[in-house]
């Protein structure tokens, strides 16, 4: 007899599983666990356990969904209202650990009626596994409220994604017809759920309370599986990079090679550059706002080759170096205005220099994992919402550069193993 697809599923997620519990056991690691004790990293380290990990997920995702049926697999519509309450009024902190609260004193607590709270915490609690009733009409801890309630990262996270991208969404398709289709980053969902006319930076600017938050999302998402910038530091031949200089009209002179990191927010990828390479200087370029005080955070051993500068990358570059990194940067743009920042940068390039790119290069659909592409995707979606801009796939960068300038020539575009973004190496033909 045939093996039905479902039940190959449920064989191939088993054998999965088996892998990442034995791993677990022969480590010494919990299991994992919705408990209010349960394990948050579950500590796998190792390559092949991750794999194995990621499949029994992505089996299991596609086993659900055929279980379900095309229809109902639809229904009901993904919702994030409750995390966004559980977001705004702060509730994970009012939950006890190790104890609970009823309904009215959380309600009281989170100035909301007793009948709201009561819904949004029970939608969290079969839907995300957020809270849990221990006893009727009381809230108590799961592992990821308990997060929520100690981790003040991860509700910065929680409270970027559903409190400005989420509502967001639902306001994209009126800025797209209010706006005629226009790909300015001021003409987005996030603008009109914002009311306001500014770009998401310009907002982060002015309100540093906003700024603060998008910046430990952008921190945290820093470190995360494939998107980490580790991806970039890892994988660059850095030391390989040495200033020249026309010297005397003739001679050419080595020396200490000068990056720009260009957007590069706190420095944290230029700090991580910095320490595994002595023989560099980076300055790190980006709006005031943002790198106000960054320099403080410096480590003691690089504070003298790491440097931080207000620049805004639409203006002319005026600090000529050896190369200019743009990581997550071109994502925020539409191809108009990252052509305009190109060009920019135009000025200050002598012949040789680099420009080294750290972003998606969408491969064709199919071709990453399914959670990995959820998650460009999700990165793609976002990006209209919020930037009026886009993931690129390979003839997206070929055309930018392109676009922007033909004296640019792409030397490699790669994803390195493991990663889910690329690295774009471009040098200028002068
Ligand atoms: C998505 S973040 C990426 C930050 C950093 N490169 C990284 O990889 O984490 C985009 C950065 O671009 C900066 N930015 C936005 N508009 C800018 C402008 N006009 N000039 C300079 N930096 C800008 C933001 O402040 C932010 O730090």
């Amino acid at each position: 007899m045939t093996v039905s697809k479902i039940v190959e599923l449920a064989i191939r997620i088993s054998e999965n599983t088996a892998k990442v519990d034995a791993y677990l056991r022969e480590n010494d690691l919990p299991s994992p666990s919705f408990h209010e004790d349960g394990p948050v990293d579950f500590g796998i380290r190792c390559e092949q356990t991750k794999k194995a990990q990621e499949e029994a997920i992505n089996l299991s995702f596609e086993l659900q969904r055929l279980l379900l049926g095309p229809l109902q697999f639809m229904n009901p519509v993904p919702n994030g209202l409750s995390l966004q309450a559980i977001s705004k009024y702060n509730m994970a902190t009012k939950v006890p650990i190790h104890g609970d609260i009823s309904f009215g004193d959380l309600a009281r607590e989170c100035g909301l009626s007793e009948i709201n709270t009561r819904r949004f915490v029970r939608y969290a609690i079969v839907f995300h596994r957020v809270f849990q009733e221990p006893r009727p009409g009381y809230v108590g801890h799961t592992a990821a409220s308990r997060v929520l309630a100690e981790d003040p990262v991860m509700r910065d996270v929680l409270s970027h994604y559903l409190e400005e991208c989420f509502p967001s969404f639902a306001m994209t398709l009126n800025a797209i017809d209010k706006f005629n289709g226009g790909t300015e980053p001021n003409q987005t969902g996030w603008n009109l759920y914002h009311e306001t006319n500014l770009s998401p930076w310009d907002y982060y600017d002015a309100n540093p309370e906003s700024g603060r938050r998008f910046f430990s999302t952008m921190a945290y998402e820093t470190e995360r599986e494939g998107r980490s910038n580790t991806v970039l530091v890892n994988n660059y031949p850095w030391s390989s990079l040495a200033s020249t200089s026309k010297a005397n009209g003739e001679e050419e002179e080595k020396g200490p090679a000068t990056i720009v990191d260009v957007g590069g927010s706190r420095g944290l990828t230029a700090i991580q550059i910095a320490q595994a390479t002595p023989e560099l200087k980076i300055i790190v370029q980006d709006l005031p706002a943002m790198i106000k005080g960054a320099s403080a955070d410096l480590p003691a051993t690089i504070k003298d080759r790491v440097e931080f500068m207000a620049h805004d990358f639409f203006q002319v570059q005026d600090v000529q170096a050896d190369m200019y990194i743009y990581r997550h940067v071109f994502h925020n743009w539409s191809h108009a205005n990252a052509v305009k920042i190109l060009r920019a940068l135009v000025p200050a390039l002598k012949t040789g220099a680099k420009v080294l790119v750290n972003d998606y290069i969408a491969p064709a659909p199919g071709t990453l994992s399914p959670l990995k592409e959820q998650r460009l995707r999700e990165m793609d979606m976002i990006m209209l919402t919020l930037c009026n801009a886009y993931e690129r796939e390979d003839h997206d960068w070929k055309r930018l550069f392109r676009d922007a300038d033909p004296r640019f020539e792409i030397l490699t575009m790669f994803a390195p193993k493991g990663a889910t973004e690329g690295i774009i190496e471009v040098v200028w033909r002068g």
